[in-house]
């Protein structure tokens, strides 16, 4: 098995109340074999980790990631006319090899901006694996389910299809959920359907809930209720693993009935400030002890996949939406990125932290740049000053992907003349 040493950084476990030392971290094979203030043994490779922070990879918990496609594309609009006028039309046109290559897209700027794990909504999903496995990434992949019209039962079976091929391929590395898409593309028919599909057969689910005051509006008009109530009432929230997208749009009275679910929330600030969707009542959230997470959406709304930029707005808006700068603090939100988000994919008795015996899933921060020194605190100065660009060096299941700002899995120069080319197809003319 290969070992490798990783030499004198700033290592931030993110484990509850550990604060930041200076140390060395082992991987051995696929896993940490050691975390410790020194390490002094003989290793295949030994990294010379010095002004580098060592904290766990940022996990995405929620993407589109073959929207990559689309990123600025259709920008400055309402959610439903950007999604009905521009996004849908564009994904009508898109093949396997489109959302393939979108996929890879993503992996690299991920891979880039030290995230090593995604959950995915999308369609194609056999493209979405294969992208996954060849960028070397961790993912959770759903197949997206939207029940407007009748298609005798195809893309259910696709839904199916996903979790029977793909779970735990790649040495584990994926996972899969069902993907009923929302409350509002979703009737309580297919929906109940596939809440005991997913209880049959023990598969979490991924839903968007409550996204914007249209979704409300939409399904008070319909069945009288809150979408969070609509949920609740088809017994969603009973079900062992749901993760929620975005949950911007609730009440006192839906807050109550997300208490005690299993899972949790995947906040997406980014593609909310950008679609003009509303704050997520975050810290309302955590404090009723809702597992809350950061995912970025798809880079058609949020432009870029950099949980960094997530990371920043999800903490400014809790200061600002309450007057109170002492809300989400820089190792609270840093664990939402980590630990947190590892709990919404369910992955984090293998991932999340840096501990002994858990996958070696991490990333080396260079502090080595103006905007990072001086070092006085490591948590607040990654949470409010780090970029995704200032990543060294990435690991996942102990492969490294990325070594001092070079992709190791990926070719850039084929991507970028593939996504290009593919692009400009899927978005002419609309
Ligand atoms: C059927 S696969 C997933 C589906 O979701 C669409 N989508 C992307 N971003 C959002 C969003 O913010 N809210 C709701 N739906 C979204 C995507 O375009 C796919 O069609
Ligand atoms: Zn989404």
């Amino acid at each position: 098995m290969k070992t490798t040493l990783l030499k004198g950084c700033t290592i931030l476990t993110m484990r509850e109340g550990e604060q930041p030392f200076a140390g060395d971290i082992l991987i051995e094979g696929e896993r940490i074999a050691g975390v410790a203030p020194v390490i002094d043994r003989e290793a295949d490779e030994v990294i010379d980790a010095r002004g580098m922070a060592a904290m766990p990879g940022l996990i995405n918990a929620h993407n589109h990631a073959a929207m990559c496609l689309m990123r600025g594309f259709s920008d400055d609009l309402k959610l439903m006319d950007w999604l009905e006028k521009k996004m849908l039309p564009a994904e009508a046109r898109m093949t396997e090899e489109d959302i393939y290559w979108g996929t890879l897209l993503a992996a690299a700027e991920m891979i880039r901006s030290g995230t090593t794990a995604f959950a995915d909504m999308y369609v194609c999903m056999d493209a979405v694996g294969q992208a996954v496995l060849d960028s070397g990434m961790r993912a959770s992949l759903t197949r997206g389910l939207v029940f407007l019209q009748d298609d005798g039962g195809k893309r259910m079976q696709e839904g199916i299809d996903l979790v029977e091929k793909w779970s735990g391929a790649g040495d584990g590395r994926i996972t899969t959920m069902f993907g009923p898409h929302a409350p509002y593309t979703c009737p309580p028919e297919p929906l109940r359907e596939v809440i005991a599909l997913a209880r049959e057969r023990r598969v979490p689910i991924h839903i968007h809930l409550a996204e914007t005051i249209e979704e409300t509006v939409k399904l008070r008009d319909k069945y009288g209720q809150t979408p969070t109530e609509y949920l609740y009432q088809l017994g969603l929230f009973d079900h062992h693993h749901v993760l929620l997208a975005h949950a911007v749009h609730l009440t006192r009275r839906d807050i109550g009935y997300l208490r005690g679910m299993r899972g949790g929330v995947a906040h997406n600030p980014v593609s909310n400030l950008k679609l003009g969707c509303g704050i997520a009542p975050v810290t309302d959230l955590l404090a009723q002890g809702i597992t809350v997470g950061l995912g970025t959406d798809g880079a058609g709304s949020a432009t870029t996949l950099d949980m960094f930029a997530e990371i920043k707005a999800a903490t400014w808006l809790q200061k600002l939406d309450y007057g109170d700068p002492t809300r989400l603090p820089a190792e609270q939100v840093l664990r939402m990125a980590t630990i947190e988000s590892a709990k919404l994919l369910g992955i984090d008795h293998e991932v999340g932290t840096l501990e002994t015996g858990k996958k070696a899933d991490l990333i080396l921060i260079d502090l080595d740049k103006p905007h990072l020194q001086p070092v006085h605190n490591i948590a607040s100065l990654i949470a409010y000053g780090a970029q995704g660009g200032d990543v060294d060096t990435v690991f996942v299941n102990g492969r490294m992907l990325m070594r001092r700002r070079e992709l190791l899995t990926l070719s850039w120069e084929e991507i970028k003349k593939q996504a290009a080319k593919r692009a400009a197809r899927l978005v002419q003319g609309l």
